[in-house]
Parts: structure tokens; C-alpha cells; sequence
């Protein structure tokens, strides 16, 4: 089955005294199981929005999202329906996610209690799949770095046993020299847990290195899908174009298109 389907969707935000905003527009799009996508798109395109819809963050106002078959407007957050938390975010800002007040070994666990599958994991084993040692779990969020403290929310979301995990730019705030380490992190834990992974980012030369398919995203719409090699060397659409052509080439690594 297919594990999340979004038909039509739209999001708007009301303004004060302005109308609305349309900042996603008719979105269809499906992600199979085990499936890694990237979603690509500048600044203000409304990947944030749609990811937020996606986790039930924020009400569709048409169109639909079904996650395993079920409406994601129908299952209770605040109850914290099991069926929503095998949907796991890790966002941009790791600092602002975590709390400052607890150590990141209890905050992992939080994420264990609602694994269906107790035995899946223990916090130490979880802090070296994501390079950090297993003793810095009696410490807090402060003590750690950027980096550091994003694989600590890689972990917590890993350790809720989900089947889709969303990255909304989750190494959008690190050092260049981390984020496609970071990147390639989450997307192989995603592959040896099983897990879905929609993976957003701005940049799209990361995507390109952990997704399968990626679609692209201007003005609220996804103007482009496809597998990610063929949107890398031949892209149909001039707004991916302009992003392609926007990739610097570093170290002789980056392909221009064309
Ligand atoms: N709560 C809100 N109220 C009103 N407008 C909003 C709200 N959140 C986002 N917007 C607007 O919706 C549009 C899409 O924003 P969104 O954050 O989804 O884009 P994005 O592609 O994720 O951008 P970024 O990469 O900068 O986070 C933008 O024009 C933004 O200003």
C-alpha cells in the first residue's frame, strides 16, 4: 500500500485583513514505503508548510492527505494517536526542538516509549548509530554542537520507530563540511530501519547524493518529479533548470547541467 498520498492538497494562511495565502497549491504527490524523496525548492516555496500538513501541524484547507490509508486531518495530535507518531520530524533547528532542561538520553527514551517495537533499540546503541558516544547521554543540549546536537534528534526520531521520516532542512544550519554527512546519516538510517525518508532542502546537489526521486517545488506547486538522476541531467522544467544552473561546481565535484 501505498504510505502517504497527498491529493490536491491545499494550505493557506489567513492574513489580517488581506485575504489569504495559498502556500501550497494543488499538491499531489505519492511516497511508497522505504522510499527516499527529496523535495527541492528556494526559500518561501512552501516545502515547511507542506511538511507541517504532512504531520498534521497544519489543517489542509482542500485536497486530502492519507498516511497508510488513513486521513492525517482525522487522527488526534493531541492525543498523540499511535498512528501519527510513526511520523517523525527532525527540523532545522535542533536547539529549538530539544529541551534545554533535560538530558538527551531522556529525551531519546521519550522516543522509545511509543516504538511499537520495544526491543528495537537502546539508547546507547542508538547514540553510536549516529556517531556519538553513548556516555553523552547524561548530558544536555547546550553541551553538545550544531552538529552534534541534530544527530542527537536524528536519534530521538529514529527511536520512535517511525515509517516516515521527514527532514525539513535539517542541515540547513550546519557547516557545508557536515551537511552531506548529516544527509547521508539520516538517509541510511532510514534504509536499515525501513523507514520512508522525505528529505527537504534548498540544495539540491545534496539531494541528489541520498534520494531516489525528487520533486520540485515553486510558488506553493510541484512543478517537476522524477528519479533524481534523470532531474539532475536532463530537467524538464525551466524552474528546475535555473536551480541546476544555480549549483556552483566545487572541488571539480558538481555537474553543471548542459
Ligand atoms: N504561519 C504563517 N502565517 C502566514 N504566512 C505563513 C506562515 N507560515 C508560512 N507562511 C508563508 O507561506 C509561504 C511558504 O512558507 P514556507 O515556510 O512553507 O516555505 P519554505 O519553502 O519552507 O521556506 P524556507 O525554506 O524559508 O523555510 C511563505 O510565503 C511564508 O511567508
Amino acid at each position: 500500500m501505498t504510505l502517504l498520498k497527498l491529493d490536491d492538497l491545499e494550505v493557506s494562511y489567513k492574513l489580517p485583513g488581506r485575504g489569504s495565502l495559498k502556500a501550497v497549491d494543488s499538491v499531489s504527490f505519492d511516497l511508497e514505503p522505504r522510499q527516499v524523496l527529496g523535495l527541492v525548492g528556494e526559500s518561501g516555496c512552501g516545502k515547511s508548510t507542506l511538511a507541517r500538513a504532512v504531520c498534521g501541524l497544519e489543517p489542509a484547507s482542500s485536497g486530502s492527505i492519507s498516511f497508510n490509508g488513513r486521513p492525517v486531518g482525522k487522527l488526534g495530535l493531541r492525543k498523540r494517536d499511535p498512528a501519527l507518531m510513526r511520523i517523525q520530524m527532525v527540523f532545522q533547528n535542533p536547539f529549538a526542538s530539544l529541551n534545554p532542561r533535560r538530558t538527551i538520553g531522556s529525551q531519546i527514551e521519550d522516543g522509545l516509549r511509543v516504538n511499537p517495537d520495544r526491543d528495537a533499540w537502546s539508547v546507547p546503541d542508538l547514540l553510536e548509530h549516529v556517531e556519538l558516544d553513548p556516555a553523552s547521554r547524561s548530558r544536555f543540549p547546550h553541551q553538545f554542537s550544531g552538529g552534534q546536537r541534530q544527530r542527537v534528534a536524528i536519534a530521538r526520531a529514529i527511536a520512535a520507530g517511525p515509517e516516515l521520516l521527514i527532514g525539513d532542512e535539517p542541515i540547513a544550519s550546519l557547516d557545508a563540511s557536515l551537511q552531506a554527512r548529516i544527509a547521508i546519516l539520516m538517509r541510511n538510517l532510514a534504509v536499515e530501519t525501513g523507514a520512508a525518508l522525505l528529505f527537504i532542502s534548498h540544495d539540491l546537489s545534496v539531494v541528489r547524493v541520498i534520494a531516489d526521486d525528487v520533486a520540485v517545488m515553486s510558488a506553493g506547486r510541484i512543478v517537476e518529479r522524477g528519479p533524481v538522476d534523470r532531474v539532475w541531467s536532463a530537467p524538464e522544467h525551466p524552474y528546475t533548470q535555473r536551480l541546476l544552473a544555480a549549483i556552483p561546481v566545487v572541488d571539480g565535484l558538481g555537474v553543471l547541467p548542459g
